[in-house]
C-alpha cells in the first residue's frame, strides 16, 4: 500500500506513511458525524414512539445532556487527530516534494533542460506542489475517508429495509460513473489550462529577461500582443476547461438528487401499505439527505483528484528521469584530458562533433580554435560531463569520465565560460562560491590575482555589496573577472577557459593574462579564445571546423600550414589594423 501511494501519488515515503495515517484518521473523523445523528434518532424512537401509542414520558433529557457532551468530545478528538495527521505532514511533505525535485533536477543532463523551458520547472516546482498541498490535505484522505463511511452505513441501511435502502443508494454508482468515466475529456481540458498558463508565465518571463532588446529595438507593441493572445488563449481555455469540468460533475450530483425522490416515492407506497413505520420512513429521509451532501463531496474529489493527478504526472515525469550516474568515489593517474574517438549531437541526425580525438595534457594549455558554431563550447562541456558523449569515451587521467558522478568530477575543475553566472549575494560570497572553505583572506587574495581590487574597492560596502541578480549592477569585464576569481580560489588541477578575456579592455586584458598564467602553472588547460593572439603562447592548438578536428599541432607548426588556423591569424591581424575614421 504504502508503495502504491508513493508511485501513485509521487510522495516519499514517509509521506505515503503519513498520508495512510491521513486516511485512516480521516475514516474515524467521518465515523464519528454518524454519533449525532443516531443519538437524534435514538431520542426519536425513546421519545416519540411511547407518545404515538398514546402514553406520557418524561424526556431524560440530562441523560442525552450527557451523551451529547460525550459524543462531542469523542468527534473533536478524531477531527483533532485527523488535522494532525493530515494538514501538518502535508506541509513538510511538500517541502520534503520541492527539496527531492531540485535535488533531482541538480542531477538531470543539460540535454533535459533544453527540452523543458524554465517556467514550465519553476511551475511544476511552485505551482503543482503547491496544488498538490491541498490535494493531499482537503482532497484524498477525505475522498478515501468518506468511501469507507459510507460502507456502514450502506450495510446499516439495506439491513434496516432493504427497499428504502436500495432507494437512497442506487443512484451513487450511477453519478459516479457519470464523473469517473469522462476522467479523458476532463484530464485533457485540464492539460491544456496548465499548458496555457504555462505559455503565459513563459512570455512574461522572457520579457522581463529581454527588456533591454524589448526597448532597444522596439518591440514594444509586438511582445504585447503576444502576450495578449497568450491570456486570452489561457482565458479561453480556464474556462473551457472549468465548463467541461463542472458539466459532468453538475450532471452526476443532479442525478444524486434524484435519490431522494425515489426514496420519497417508495417510502410513501411502503408506509401506506403498512409496510414500514413513519420513524423509519424518516430515519430514511434524514439519512439521505445526510449522505448525498457527502456523496456530492466525494464526485467533486474526484474530479479534482483527476486534477492533481495531471500534476502529479508533471513529477513523475521529472522523478523518473534518468540521472547521469556514476562513482562518487574515483582515482585518476594524473589529470590529462583525453578526447577518444568522440562524437556527439544535442538533437538527434544532427552532429555537432565527430569522431574528435585529442589530449590536453598536464602541465600544458591546449586551445580549441575554429569557425563559430563549429563546436569548441560543446567539446568543452563535454570535458566537464555536462552532458555524456554519444560515442567515444573522454577521460581524465585515463578515467572514463561516464563512469564518474558528476558533481563529484567537477571538484577536480576551474570553469570560466563566457556566460557568467553570479548569484544575488555579496562579492565575497559569490567569490567564495569557488571554495566555500576559504577564508576571508582567500577570497580577498584570488579577487586581488584576478584584479578585482580596483572595482570592489569603489563599491559602497566593498566585499560585502550586494551585486543584484546574476550581477545586473556589474559591468561585463567586473562580472568576468570575480569569475576568474573564483576559478583562482578553487584551485582545481583541469582549468576550462571559454573566451575568459572577451569583455575586458587591453589593460586589464593583460593583467589577467598574468593571473591566469599562474592559474594554470601546472595545470590540465583547456582553453577556447577566438582571438588568435590570446593563443599564440598555447602548447597545442586543436583547429575544430564543422565538428571535425582538421589541424593539430604547436601555433608555429599551424602556421607554416595553409589551413583555417593560419587564415584566422592573418584574418584578426587585418582586422585589428581596421579602424573607423
Ligand atoms: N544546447 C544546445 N542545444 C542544441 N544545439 C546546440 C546547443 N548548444 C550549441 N548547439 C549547437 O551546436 C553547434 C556547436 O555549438 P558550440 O557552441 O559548441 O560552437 P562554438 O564553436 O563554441 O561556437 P562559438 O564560437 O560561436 O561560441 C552549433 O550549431 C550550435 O547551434
Amino acid at each position: 500500500m504504502t508503495k502504491w501511494l508513493c508511485r501513485k501519488f509521487a510522495l516519499s515515503e514517509q509521506g505515503a506513511k503519513n498520508l495512510e495515517k491521513g486516511i485512516f484518521w480521516s475514516v474515524f473523523a467521518y465515523l464519528s458525524l454518524i454519533l449525532p445523528m443516531g443519538v437524534f434518532l435514538q431520542f426519536l424512537f425513546e421519545v416519540l414512539t411511547p407518545v404515538l401509542s398514546g402514553e406520557t414520558v418524561t424526556p431524560p433529557l440530562v441523560k442525552y445532556l450527557i451523551i451529547c457532551v460525550a459524543v462531542l468530545v469523542v468527534m473533536v478528538i478524531f477531527h483533532w487527530l485527523q488535522y494532525g495527521s493530515i494538514y501538518i505532514p502535508v506541509y513538510a511533505e511538500s517541502a520534503t516534494r520541492r527539496v527531492t525535485l531540485a535535488e533531482k533536477l541538480r542531477k538531470l543532463p543539460l540535454s533535459f533542460f533544453g527540452q523543458r523551458d524554465l517556467s514550465d520547472l519553476t511551475s511544476t516546482i511552485m505551482s503543482d506542489c503547491e496544488s498538490l498541498e491541498h490535494a493531499f490535505s482537503h482532497i484524498i484522505p477525505q475522498f478515501i475517508g468518506t468511501l469507507v463511511f459510507m460502507l456502514p452505513i450502506s450495510i446499516g441501511l439495506l439491513v434496516m429495509n432493504w427497499k428504502l435502502g436500495l432507494a437512497v443508494l442506487w443512484v451513487f454508482p450511477v453519478a459516479l460513473a457519470i464523473v469517473a468515466l469522462t476522467k479523458k475529456w476532463q484530464t485533457a481540458a485540464g492539460k491544456k489550462q496548465l499548458k496555457a498558463k504555462i505559455a503565459v508565465a513563459d512570455s512574461i518571463q522572457e520579457g522581463l529577461e529581454t527588456v533591454r532588446e524589448i526597448k532597444s529595438y522596439n518591440l514594444k507593441e509586438e511582445y504585447l500582443a503576444k502576450l495578449d493572445e497568450k491570456l486570452d488563449i489561457a482565458e479561453k481555455e480556464q474556462i473551457h476547461s472549468e465548463l467541461v469540468i463542472d458539466a459532468f460533475l453538475v450532471a452526476g450530483q443532479m442525478f444524486l438528487r434524484l435519490g431522494l425522490a425515489s426514496v420519497i416515492l417508495i417510502g410513501n407506497g411502503l408506509v401506506i401499505g403498512g409496510n414500514v413505520d413513519i420513524l423509519t420512513y424518516f430515519t430514511f429521509l434524514l439519512a439521505a439527505s445526510k449522505i448525498y451532501d457527502l456523496l456530492s463531496l466525494v464526485l467533486t474529489n474526484v474530479s479534482e483528484i483527476y486534477h492533481a493527478k495531471i500534476q502529479i504526472d508533471r513529477m513523475n515525469e521529472i522523478e523518473e528521469q534518468p540521472v547521469l550516474e556514476g562513482a562518487s568515489e574515483f582515482t585518476t593517474n594524473g589529470y590529462d584530458v583525453e578526447f577518444d574517438h568522440v562524437s556527439f549531437a544535442y538533437n538527434e541526425n544532427e552532429p555537432v562533433l565527430k569522431d574528435v580525438s585529442f589530449t590536453a595534457k598536464q602541465g600544458e594549455v591546449t586551445a580549441l580554435v575554429g569557425p563559430s558554431g563549429s563546436g569548441k563550447s560543446t567539446a568543452a562541456k563535454l570535458a566537464a560531463r555536462f552532458w555524456d558523449t554519444s560515442g567515444g569515451k573522454i577521460r581524465l587521467g585515463g578515467t572514463d569520465i561516464s563512469t564518474v558522478d558528476s558533481e563529484a568530477l567537477l571538484k577536480d575543475y576551474a570553469i570560466v565560460f563566457q556566460d557568467v553566472v553570479l548569484f544575488n549575494n555579496t562579492v565575497m560570497e559569490n567569490i567564495r562560491i569557488g571554495r566555500k572553505d576559504a577564508t576571508d583572506d582567500e577570497v580577498i587574495a584570488a579577487a586581488t590575482a584576478a584584479h578585482c581590487e580596483d572595482f570592489i574597492n569603489k563599491l559602497p560596502n566593498r566585499y560585502q555589496t550586494l551585486i543584484g541578480e546574476n550581477g545586473a549592477t556589474l559591468s561585463g569585464g567586473e562580472r568576468q573577472r570575480l569569475s576568474i576569481a573564483r576559478a583562482l580560489l578553487k584551485n582545481a588541477p583541469v582549468v576550462l577557459l571559454d573566451e575568459a578575456t572577451a569583455s575586458l579592455d587591453a589593460e586589464n586584458e593583460t593583467q589577467i593574462q598574468q593571473a591566469i598564467s599562474r592559474l594554470i602553472q601546472g595545470k590540465t588547460v583547456l582553453i577556447i579564445a577566438h582571438r588568435m593572439r590570446t593563443v599564440a603562447d598555447a602548447d597545442q592548438i586543436i583547429v575544430l571546423d564543422r565538428g571535425v578536428v582538421t589541424q593539430k599541432g604547436t601555433p608555429d607548426e599551424l602556421m607554416k600550414q595553409d589551413g583555417i588556423y593560419r587564415m584566422m591569424v592573418q584574418l584578426q591581424q587585418n582586422s585589428e589594423a581596421w579602424s573607423v575614421k
